[in-house]
């Protein structure tokens, strides 16, 4: 195996081993900063900023009815999704590729199965005031299990800048707050452990998020889904 790659996982192996995996089963979740280091950190960065400046950045869908209330209030992100195959997007690739390594790096030692995730989910905050109102990713079993953001905000202030995220830890007397700091990556339990939201923001903040699926959760939540979407078909007129 080349020198630079048996390095690069022997930095992984030891961040996972370390760091990662301790933070999550002591307090449910870890970050790590200078994940990327400057230069591929920066190279996302650019591909992201012209994915906004390309107007590939949407509204965040909001769940259920959002009549009269202004989105802003409850979600302001702006947000597109990509697997990383897209062109424009091969430093994203790249990201996920090393996430990918060190959530496998940790499976093990966490006691889970973990082989599947999402798509990663590009998102802007543009900084007009816009925040994320404070939820639980995961709260009905859904499947998935870690939630993974990667912050790109260079010269980041809260002070200033506000975009926070607190973590509400389940049971804890404490709340986390993480600045949304470049080349930061951010792992935390998806489930109803880590309540958490996003301060409003007066700049651009820009993040990447993937969901780690646990494999039998996902199963389990597709099984339940599938016989839902059964009995509501043999509800409706044939
Ligand atoms: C689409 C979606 C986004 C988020 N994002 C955050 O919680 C913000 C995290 C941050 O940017 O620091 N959460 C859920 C449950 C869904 Br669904
Ligand atoms: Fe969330």
């Amino acid at each position: 195996m080349p020198f630079l790659q048996l390095a690069l996982d022997t930095q992984l192996e030891t961040l996972a081993a370390e760091q990662v995996v301790p933070a999550l089963l002591d307090q449910g979740f870890s970050y790590v900063d200078h994940f990327l280091g400057d230069i591929a950190g920066h190279m996302v960065l650019g591909q992201v900023k012209r994915m906004h400046c390309c107007g590939l950045l949407n509204d965040g869908q909001l769940a259920g009815r959002s009549s009269g209330v202004s989105r802003r209030n409850i979600r302001g992100d702006k947000i597109t999704w990509v697997n990383g195959t897209e062109r424009g997007t091969e430093a994203v690739n790249f990201l996920l590729t090393l996430i990918d390594k060190l959530i496998s790096l940790c499976v093990g030692q966490l006691g889970k199965s973990i082989r599947a995730r999402s798509k990663a989910m590009v998102a802007c905050y543009p900084g007009n005031g816009a925040g994320y109102v404070k939820h639980v990713d995961n709260p009905n079993a859904d499947g998935r299990c870690v939630t993974c953001i990667y912050y790109l905000n260079k010269n980041w202030n809260a002070k200033e800048h506000g975009g926070l995220l607190r973590i509400f830890p389940e049971g804890k007397s404490y709340v986390a707050d993480i600045e949304p700091l470049f080349d930061r990556l951010l792992l935390f339990w998806s489930d109803r452990r880590n309540p958490h939201e996003v301060q409003p923001s007066y700049a651009t903040r820009y993040a990447i998020t993937v969901w780690y699926f646990d494999s039998e959760e996902r199963a389990e939540a597709k099984r339940k889904f599938r016989d839902l979407t059964a009995t509501s078909q043999e509800g409706s007129p044939s």
